[in-house]
């Protein structure tokens, strides 16, 4: 189902959790809701599942306005890293409680739940559990039993709020591609609450990132790479050298960090860029403040090298020897400028100035 909130407002006292969110999901979506602590995201989440209510603005959940419906009659499971399995119910009796709950007239009969709890444990792998009680079964397989409970009520919309941080970092890789591919199987559209950059690059179409309350840009993972649409989300997302630099007359002076300078045709003024590590090569050198810090090899792509200049680390890639404590020259060959007017730029080193 598609979800459109508009312009949502939620305050909590005098500060503001949601200040004036807008967003529009298709059907079949996975979105995720990226952002440093605080930003918003739960408060969010917990508005479309009809668990918390908005100061003002509006939620549709395919195409109706769901401000009057109660969370149960909206379709929507949720899996909230917070909401543990009931501990006195078996593993079938967690999964089938969504059904069970329900009125007698829309209860399905107790067969038809049987049947659906088995498929259901079917679907997340783990039929031979059914069973066993929660303390029984590793973190992995509770999170797995969280989602068939969460699926029992067949949801068109799948609410999911950091559900893999109580994973060790192995198992937690396995169970999101597998969540990922189960959204695909089913159709439905899902978001996922995170605050793991990679997470949220790996499973989502699309990614929210949000700060302090609002939505600061929605795109896929490699526009929010490529381009990101302020600093914030800049520094936020991927590797990235963060230079803060003052324009004039078209150049700016890096000299400070040990750096040429550079051309800038853009207006006089401070500004911040932003360097990929692939924007930056680093070269060996004779005479040079820089010093090579650290080495990973990235197999043909080159070397990954941090290399302190001054006292920044700036972190590049080199298609040469070099060893820990050698002398290099940084050259950043391209990047992004954070204009303190507020616009953005793509910066290039021109060929002229590459060759110098
Ligand atoms: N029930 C509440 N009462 C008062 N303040 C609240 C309440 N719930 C959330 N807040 C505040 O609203 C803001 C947003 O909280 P929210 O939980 O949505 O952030 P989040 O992005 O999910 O953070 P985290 O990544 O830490 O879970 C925070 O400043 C938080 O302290």
């Amino acid at each position: 189902m598609t979800v459109d909130v508009e312009n949502l407002v939620r305050r909590f006292g005098a500060a503001a959790a949601l200040d004036g969110v807008s967003l529009s999901l298709r059907q079949g979506e996975f979105a995720a809701l990226l952002g440093p602590s605080g930003s918003g995201k739960t408060t969010l989440l917990r508005i479309l599942a009809g668990l918390d209510f908005p100061d003002q603005g509006r939620v549709r959940i395919a195409g109706v306005d769901v401000a009057s419906v109660p969370a149960r009659d909206r379709g929507v499971g949720v899996v909230f890293q917070s909401y543990a399995l009931f501990r006195h119910m078996s593993v079938a009796e967690n999964v089938a409680f969504g059904l069970r709950v329900r009125p007698r007239r829309y209860r399905p009969p107790e067969a038809e739940i049987q049947r659906r709890v088995r498929e259901l444990l079917e679907l997340v792998q783990i039929p031979e559990l059914a069973g066993r009680y929660p303390e029984q079964i590793s973190g992995g397989q509770r999170q797995r039993v969280a989602l068939a409970r969460a699926l029992a009520i067949e949801p068109q919309l799948l609410l999911l709020d950091e559900p893999f941080g109580a994973l060790d970092a192995l198992v937690r890789k396995d169970v999101r591609r597998w969540v990922r591919g189960l959204h695909e199987r089913l159709g439905i559209t899902s978001i996922l609450v995170t605050h793991d950059q990679e997470e949220a690059m790996e499973m989502a179409d699309r990614v929210a990132v949000m700060e302090r309350g609002r939505i600061v840009q929605l795109d896929t993972p490699q526009a929010l790479l490529e381009a990101p649409a302020t600093a914030f989300v800049a520094g936020f997302l991927g590797e990235a050298t963060r230079l803060p630099l003052y324009i004039e007359r078209g150049i700016a002076r890096l000299s400070e960090f040990g750096l040429d300078d550079i051309e800038i045709d853009l207006a006089d003024g401070e500004a911040v860029l932003f360097l990929r590590p692939h924007e930056v090569r680093i070269e060996p050198a004779q005479a040079s403040r820089a010093v090579v810090r650290f080495i990973r090899p990235e197999g043909t792509g080159g070397t990954r090298i941090l290399a302190e200049t001054g006292s920044r680390i700036i972190e590049g890639i080199s298609h040469a020897e070099l060893a820990r404590g050698d002398a290099c020259r940084i050259r950043p060959v391209s990047g992004t400028v954070f204009h303190g007017d507020g616009t953005t730029h793509r910066w290039q080193r021109q060929e002229a100035w590459a060759a110098g």
